[in-house]
């Protein structure tokens, strides 16, 4: 039996998408950073047994820089396919898609200090009192 055509595009799709976001990982170095940090940053809230909304905040956080840095290369993609010659207005347009990656990355950063400080810091102070007794 044959799939109905709408599952066909929809999985499509889903694999258009992983190619994108595997080209890009294989591509650009920013994710050779953002990568082990979003790692890090998830393996730390599992030792923490982080509450939902910490969660939520981190998963958000990551979500949002890697999804400026895929944005971003899709932009430097297209630029070199349709603009390879040096151009002041196409500088201005890949600094400012560049400048959307920085936002998001300060952000994620600004998040991941107030969902993960404060749990960390109890656990840490915890560990250091206990290890004192
Ligand atoms: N065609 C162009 N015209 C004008 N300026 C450009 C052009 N291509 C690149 N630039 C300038 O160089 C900067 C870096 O562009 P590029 O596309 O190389 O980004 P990159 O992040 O360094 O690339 P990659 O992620 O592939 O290492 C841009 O922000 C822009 O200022």
């Amino acid at each position: 039996m044959t799939k109905p055509s709408s599952t066909i595009r929809c999985y499509q799709k889903f694999a258009f998408a992983v190619t994108g976001l595997i080209h890009a990982v294989k591509t650009q170095n920013s994710f050779w950073v953002h990568l082990p940090v979003a790692l890090a940053a998830m393996g730390i809230g599992y030792w923490l047994e982080l509450e939902p909304w910490r969660w939520v905040s981190i998963v958000v956080a990551i979500a949002m820089v890697l999804s400026s840095e895929l944005l971003n290369t899709a932009i430097e993609e297209m630029v070199r396919v349709v603009h390879p010659s040096h151009d002041v207005q196409i500088g201005r347009a890949l600094d400012a898609a560049a400048a959307a990656v920085l936002v998001a990355a300060i952000a994620a950063a600004v998040i991941g200090v107030i969902a993960i400080g404060p749990p960390l810091w109890d656990t840490v102070f915890d560990l250091a009192t206990s290890s004192d007794q």
